[in-house]
């Protein structure tokens, strides 16, 4: 029998994980199925995956009903037996083949009438054979160390049985992707109408239509593995930074990756860049901003030092699944240069960073620089473009863009009710309390969003770019209209509502704070704003002081860690004012008199609070790249009211139901915020790309990448990029070999320029009359998969160092034991031991000579000396603050425990705003829905502070998630 492998693929491979998709494209005329499946021999017989597969198979090819009820069952079936069944059922050779222990190939010829209605033309189709025993699954692939909820798929059949995508929808998944290059698409439709797999769905269909998946001769299972892959990374639970996110800012980016501007010059490598960088860029997004990372101590901001925290995630976790999947493996000699590619896109749409492009990319327009011709410009532009379409929901079609607006201020609530039930300041903008869905939109329309498509729009001068300014403007208005009559509904209530116990200072506070500006959600370009701050007390105290994040336990061995130095004020520590230059004082008065106040309090919004290392804080004034950069502001005010003496029995309360955890010096990954459901063990595996090398490269914002951000010196063949490439092989549980070192690769031929045509103004016969490039080969393949080419062959039995490998690390090693702080080098017994789920705290050590401690030793992968236990930084475990002696560092007049959000508003509100709706549930809408029914749907009750304080489990110091959970 003849194979075209990669024709159709599927799977999942481990057993855990009862889900199959299938997809199939006619490469070689659509004579073959090939359906491959992950599954394990049980007993001699297979799995329950292969019955699915088989079930979904025999149900796609000859639309037989499900054999469920019908007390028989495919897992009772040898492989056979499974064999004579679908080829019975479907008329047509099967040939179950080359099965080892984690695979199981079918073939069959599609010649059958029956199977060319679904085959027969370029297509694919999805089989969902997920198990009906894992409604409920965890992955643990990423380091949100979130517990993973399937999506509830839309579809009836595909949610409660298995089915065939194309059996429901086939048309309409279709006609949506017939139009997915229009700006008016919906990707909420195409959520629907494709059972819930929108980000596939639409990935896998451009690859074919740019024709990538030839040009790169990738294997189609692969590809579909990489987008499962990545959709599985996004949480459901998100309102807004979900699956669907993902996939509408694909679209988008498409969009503009057909514009005439761009698709002249781009080439095939900087598409895939483009959408694997799109639909990549919020991978594994926690649904809470980097400053709440940072607040809670979060081991991924510890990990990236608290820069660009979630954009370093994203693009590692992105490295990740390219890895896991294969397809990097099948991307030599081009994958280098992809990643540095993905990495710059994702890394740019870090918002922090918005006016830093924003200024760069009108010095291009006005000095009309932008040349298209070189690679470097062409990188520029395609990071604004991803900026773009990150922010493009105000200029889509108003019943698209209002979705989106409730969905990412539903994430805004939610985070408030986060920090409200930790007693963290609450973000301005995420202060249901005090602000609504139309005042944010108003400020986001004004103050981001505008600015930057008004730039787009001078640089594009195209159709699209007209339209969707058209849009924004419209929607602008819509929004402002809102927020006017909510004013109006407002000062009717005050003019009803007496309110003596409101003095004119907290007037005054009140009414500056209810304007949205730009300050909260970027910070101000070359400003100097230090954020009423932070009741931390100075360095020296703070040796005898702990603090919000130090366990109990380690109080007096504290270390003078980096971490919240900001917040201090300057000049009272002269120890370490030198180090801490772009730090201001806190500047109550000054604030005041400048008329800050607005701006200070936004400014907390941005989670864009970051502290610096003095590596990092260099580019803080003095840099104009980076003149909004994290490190020239404040972090934000101090938890202040955690820092009680209470403060850890509270937030283990808090977190683990009134279980107050002894503090061991176990560590254990920290959850990024409160899962939805209990913790329960997950397996690390290879995607933890972090875990495996934490260089301080890795981090945007090192000087490296700071002198070099948007330009693109190293990518280039001949040169590896500036990171380091994860050692990803050996947590794969496919390589337990040792990861070879590769050969060079050698220079390939420059591709040939895209033929693209701007699908939006073309009609659909003419668009695929032209599609798609078709785009030479170019190279061979010949790496190895899963390896770091720079990586040197070490004795060191990599192999032993499991994804799932022990956490906890010895407290005390011999010297003789500890790593040559060689990057990514494996040395210790520990570290052969050490885990996906390490710690990041081992990524990191301060060295001790410095007084001010803020100097960055990297990087040993894992430390592991006396000493840096003793001065690592451990968890998110309150720390006590006498509130007295914090007030009088504040100047009197800061009440630790008062309730004030960051802004500085008054606590003591003493009328609650009108609640607004807040977007609510993922509930996808029929394009004959209105959004007032949407607005319906959306409408969150609010919810009952008891199930909230059950679903915490934000900031979970390390120690409390030990031994609350079992991890091990
Ligand atoms: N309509 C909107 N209103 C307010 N904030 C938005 C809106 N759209 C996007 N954003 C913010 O802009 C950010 C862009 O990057 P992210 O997608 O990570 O997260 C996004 C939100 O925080
Ligand atoms: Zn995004």
């Amino acid at each position: 029998m003849r194979r075209t492998p990669g024709n159709i693929g599927v799977h999942e491979k481990h057993n855990s994980i009862r889900k199959a998709v299938a997809c199939c494209s006619d490469g070689n005329g659509g004579q073959e199925l090939t359906v491959e499946h992950g599954g394990r021999r049980r007993g001699g017989r297979h799995c329950g995956l292969c019955s699915l597969v088989a079930r979904a198979f025999r149900r796609a090819v000859c639309g037989a009903p499900s054999r469920r009820g019908s007390g028989e069952s495919y897992q009772e079936l040898t492989a056979p037996q499974q064999e004579e069944e679908i080829t019975k059922a479907a008329g047509v050779t099967i040939d179950i083949s080359e099965q080892n222990a984690m695979y199981i190939k079918m073939v069959a010829p599609v010649e059958t009438p029956r199977l060319q209605k679904y085959f027969s033309k370029e297509d694919w189709i999805l089989l969902d054979a997920m198990g009906s025993s894992s409604t409920q699954r965890s992955s643990g692939r990423f380091l949100t160390m979130h517990k993973r909820r399937r999506k509830k798929l839309t579809t009836r059949s595909l949610y409660q049985d298995h089915a065939i995508l194309d059996d429901i929808h086939h048309g309409l998944v279709q006609k949506m992707l017939d139009y997915c290059g229009r700006w008016a698409f919906n990707a909420f439709t195409l959520e629907t109408v494709a059972g819930g797999r929108s980000l596939p769905v639409l990935c896998v269909h451009l690859f074919h239509w740019y024709g990538l998946l030839d040009y790169f001769k990738l294997d189609v299972v692969r590809v579909w593995k990489l987008f499962t892959l990545i959709e599985e990374g996004y949480h459901s639970t998100n309102p807004y930074h979900n699956s669907i996110h993902a996939t509408d800012i694909t679209q988008a980016m498409h969009c503009f990756l057909q514009e005439e501007k761009i698709r002249e010059h781009i080439t095939p490598l900087e598409i895939m860049a483009s959408l694997i960088g799109a639909v990549a860029h919020d991978l594994d997004h926690p649904g809470v901003n980097q400053h709440f990372l940072i607040s809670t101590s979060n081991h991924l901001a510890i990990l990236y030092q608290n820069k660009s925290v979630l954009e370093n995630h994203h693009w590692r976790s992105a490295v990740g699944c390219l890895l896991e999947s294969g397809v990097a493996e099948q991307l030599t000699p081009h994958r280098n240069e992809l990643e540095v590619q993905i990495r710059e896109l994702i890394l740019a749409t870090d918002i922090n960073r918005q006016q830093e492009f924003l200024t760069k990319f009108k010095k291009y327009l006005d000095e009309d620089s932008l040349d298209m011709s070189k690679a470097e410009d062409r990188s520029f532009v395609l990071q604004i473009a991803l900026k773009c379409a990150d922010i493009s929901n105000p200029t889509r079609p108003w019943d698209i863009s209002h979705k989106w607006s409730l969905k990412v201020c539903d994430e805004f609530f939610r985070q408030g009710e986060y920090e409200r039930k930790l007693n963290l300041p609450v973000t301005s903008i995420c202060d249901q309390q005090s602000t609504s869905v139309a005042k944010i939109q108003v400020g986001f329309f004004r103050f981001v969003a505008a600015p930057l498509f008004a730039e787009w729009h001078r640089f594009l001068r195209s159709k699209l770019s007209t339209s969707m300014m058209d849009l924004l403007e419209s929607n602008r208005k819509r929004w402002e209209n809102q927020e006017k009559a909510e004013q109006a509904e407002e000062t009717q209530t005050e003019l009803s509502d007496a309110e003596p116990e409101i003095s004119e200072d907290e007037e005054a506070t009140k009414q500056s704070s209810e304007i949205t500006s730009i300050m909260d959600f970027i910070p101000p370009p070359g400003r100097d704003i230090r954020r009423q701050s932070l009741a931390v007390p100075t360095l020296e105290s703070t040796l005898g002081v702990r603090r919000h994040s130090v366990p109990v336990n380690l109080e007096p061995t504290l270390p003078r860690t980096i971490y919240r130095r900001e917040s201090l004020p300057v000049g009272r520590n002269t120890s370490s004012s030198s180090s801490r230059n772009v730090v201001s004082p806190i500047r109550s008065d000054s604030r005041a008199s400048s008329g800050l106040r607005e701006e200070d309090e936004m400014f907390k919004f941005g989670s864009q609070s970051s502290f610096s290392s003095p590596r990092l804080s260099s580019g803080g004034e003095d840099d104009p790249e980076r003149p909004l950069s994290a490190e020239n502001l404040l972090p934000e005010p101090s938890i202040a009211s955690m820092s009680s003496s209470s403060a850890l029995g509270r937030l283990s309360s808090v977190l683990q139901g009134n279980v107050v955890a002894p503090i061991s010096k176990c560590l254990t990954r920290q959850q990024t915020f409160p899962p939805p459901q209990p913790y329960s063990r997950m397996r690390y595996m290879s995607a933890t790309v972090e875990m495996t090398t934490c260089p301080e490269s890795v981090f945007e914002g090192d000087s490296k990448s700071n002198s070099s951000h948007g330009s693109h010196e190293n990518i280039s063949a001949a040169m590896p990029p500036q990171y380091p490439i994860p050692a990803i092989a050996v947590l794969s549980p496919n390589n337990s070999r040792l990861p070879d070192l590769l050969l060079p690769e050698p220079q390939q031929q420059v591709a040939p320029k895209s033929i693209l045509v701007n699908r939006e103004t073309e009609p659909i016969d003419k668009e695929k009359a032209c599609k798609a490039l078709k785009l030479f080969e170019t190279g061979q393949r010949y790496e190895k998969e899963n390896v770091d080419p720079r990586k040197p062959p070490s004795g060191n039995n990599l192999s032993k160092r499991r994804g799932s490998a022990p956490v906890t690390l010895p407290l005390v090693l011999t010297e003789d034991k500890q790593s040559p702080a060689g990057r990514g080098t494996f040395v210790s017994e520990a570290e052969s031991r050490r885990r996906g789920s390490v710690p990041v705290e081992i990524a990191h050590y301060y060295t001790l000579e410095d007084e001010n401690v803020e100097s960055v030793v990297n990087i040993t992968p894992v430390e592991t000396s006396r000493a840096f236990w003793q001065y690592q930084r451990r968890g998110s475990a309150p720390m006590d603050l006498p509130p007295i002696a914090a007030d009088r560092r504040l100047g009197g007049d800061m009440s630790l425990t008062r309730h004030t959000s960051l802004n500085g508003k008054a606590g003591r509100r003493r009328r609650q705003l009108h609640r607004r709706s807040s977007g609510g549930p993922e509930t996808v809408l029929l394009p004959d829905v209105g959004p007032d029914a949407f607005a319906r749907l959306l409408l969150r009750k609010p919810e009952n502070p008891d199930a909230l304080l059950a679903r915490r489990r934000g900031s979970l110091p390390i120690e409390v998630l030990t031994v609350g959970h079992s991890v091990f």
